[in-house]
């Protein structure tokens, strides 16, 4: 049929492509990865006013009536002041502001569509430029009380005092305006309705998350239309440099600025903002982290935080991951010290504090040597209870270890799984290969198992492969094959140890996929591919090399391809 036929065409080599993946400053990646986000409410037409009576040098971009436009293009200096409008939320949750004549772009952190301000320029980067906000001049159009103490300062969170509803609004823009102009699909048909189809809240916007890590970002959660999901996980840093945001200064006098533990300040690798509670995660582990902030610095335990400069020091960081119960449904979490060497003795206060509350079930030991900031140990001493906690979902129980990835939020993970399995349009009849790309511990392609013919997944990280065929023990599931490999570095030979898929699911990290893997793709002609994604830009530039670019191939697809690559946003 006609309509079944989708063709490829070939496509020129995109230098954006080599961006994406190597961060690499280029004039298209600003052009793409920028400007294509902007494009509701534009600010009024830009002037220049020089205003004494404030700071040295002071920008006012709005008022037009009294100011005359500038002839050239504007290009902001730094340590300029200027009178901004934010006029929606790029990645990452960043305010962006536009001069509207010469369409030069300012990023600001903690800026929210409608809400003027004064911004000072921090960083000029080309084509855009990095604005830190100074005071709001009048608030943005969704504000909300932000329940967290920390929320106008931690790194986390940055649009707490949005209203969710405004959030979701936001986020379903930008994906949808990096599906148009990232990955060149169009709306063909708007009066049915848009390529992306709404978002799908979630009903918990707190204590959601099972894992606490560092560099989470509310906002992030979007990426997968699925709300709440699928954020960056997060740890507690210690640091020796503790860091007081300017408002606190005075009420914190006296404070010493050494010795944190808590969440980097943004835009800060050593300096760490000190938090005695997290509202995403969970009560227990809450109390998990108080307890070790009543003691860890007490001179009388000898603890000392890493040192990111001079590399001494042994506390690194602290991983909170709560899961629950198969049969009783009580939370079950895992604490896990990063620590940069092994010694038992000065971690045993700890490890008794933590393992007197109630819903500790384990608590591990990751010694990292390394000099850099990641928590995944080279090896791993089991301190108490046991290895690994377990996390049901789509009525399978899944046992977890400390460095296999697991969706940080269960509830929301139930919804995705259910509408993979949707997607995915299995027959049901127990004759199709289902390929997990990116598999973790096995759990999308377990929960599809049972109505398949077989699974074969792959994973990098040896630890998950374990867990996923442990797990596929624990349910009793038997034709389900996981195989540890880097999915950056396949051959011509991948693909050789297993059938011809009917379904692919692909559910890559942040950079997406390696150009190696979606040749193979596009070559392996699967009738249906469903791409799971936490991030958007990459998912883009991923879809619109498999369902526009390279190689000439006709393949036949079910349905429409567009409707199926996407309805994983659903
Ligand atoms: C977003 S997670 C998805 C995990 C799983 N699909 C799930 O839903 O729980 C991405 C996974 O890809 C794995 N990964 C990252 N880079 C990889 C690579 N180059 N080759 C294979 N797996 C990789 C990570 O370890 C992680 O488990």
């Amino acid at each position: 049929m006609a309509n079944n036929i989708h063709t490829i065409r070939t496509l020129a080599p995109r230098p954006w492509l080599h961006t994406f993946r190597h961060g690499r400053n280029s004039p298209h990646s600003h052009s793409l990865s920028i400007t294509s986000l902007a494009s509701v409410s534009p600010p009024p037409p830009p002037s220049i006013k020089e205003d004494d009576t404030d700071r040295p040098s002071v920008s006012v971009f709005n008022d037009t009536s009294q100011n005359p436009k500038p002839k050239t293009p504007y290009f902001p200096k730094r340590g300029q002041t200027l009178e901004l409008v934010c006029e929606s939320l790029a990645f990452k949750g960043k305010g962006l502001c536009k001069v509207t004549e010469t369409g030069f772009v300012l990023m600001c952190d903690r800026a929210l569509p409608g809400e003027r301000f004064l911004g000072r320029v921090t960083r000029c980067k080309g084509n855009y430029a990095e604005v830190t906000k100074l005071k709001t001049l009048s608030p943005h159009l969704d504000a909300v009380d932000a329940p967290c103490e920390y929320a106008s300062y931690c790194g986390g969170c940055k649009t707490q005092n949005l209203s969710y509803e405004a959030q979701l609004r936001f986020k379903e823009q930008q994906v949808r305006e990096l599906m148009l102009h990232v990955g060149k699909f169009r709306d063909r048909h708007p009066e049915v309705g848009s390529i992306v189809k709404p978002i799908v809240p979630c009903a918990n916007q707190f204590h959601y998350r099972n894992k606490v890590k560092l560099k989470l970002y509310i906002f992030s959660a979007v990426f997968c239309l699925v709300c709440a999901l699928y954020v960056q996980q997060m740890e507690f840093s210690f640091s020796t440099q503790r860091w007081i945001p300017r408002e606190l200064l005075e009420a914190e006098k006296g404070v010493g600025s050494d010795y944190a533990l808590g969440l980097h300040a943004p835009g800060f690798f050593d300096k760490v903002l000190n938090v005695n509670k997290c509202l995403l995660q969970s009560e227990p582990a809450n109390q998990v982290l108080l307890a070790v902030q009543d003691c860890w610095k007490h001179p009388r335990l000898g603890l000392s935080p890493y040192d990111v400069h001079s590399h001494a020091g042994f506390l690194k960081h602290i991983i909170i991951r709560t899961g629950r119960d198969g049969k009783s449904g009580r939370p079950e979490v895992m604490v896990n010290f990063v620590t940069s060497s092994y010694k038992l003795e000065l971690l045993e206060p700890l490890v008794e504090k933590v393992s007197a509350i109630n819903e500790v079930v384990s608590v591990l030991n990751n010694i990292n040597t390394s000099v850099g900031s990641t928590s995944i140990g080279e090896e791993e001493h089991i301190l108490y209870g046991k290895s690994t906690i377990t996390e049901v979902l789509r009525g399978l129980t899944f046992q977890i270890s400390a460095n296999s990835f697991f969706q940080t939020n269960t509830q929301q993970a139930e919804v995705l799984y259910k509408l993979i399995e949707d997607v995915a349009g299995l027959k049901g009849d127990g004759s199709e290969i289902v390929l997990d790309l990116f598999c973790g511990t096995g759990t999308i392609g377990l929960s599809l198992a049972r109505r398949v013919k077989h699974v074969y997944g792959y994973e990098v990280v040896a630890q998950a492969i374990s867990d996923a065929r442990r797990n596929a023990d624990l349910n009793g599931i038997h034709n389900a094959t996981f195989v540890q490999g880097d999915l950056n570095k396949i051959d011509e030979n991948f693909g050789k140890n297993f059938p011809q898929p009917d379904v692919v699911i692909s559910d890559p990290n942040r950079p997406g996929m390696h150009m190696k893997l979606i040749k193979f793709l596009l070559e392996l002609k699967a009738p249906r591919i469903v791409y799971v994604s936490c991030n958007p830009a990459t998912c883009a530039r991923d879809l619109d090399y498999l369902c526009h670019g390279s190689v000439i191939i006709t393949f036949a697809l079910p349905t429409s391809p567009r409707s199926d690559l996407f309805s994983q946003f659903a």
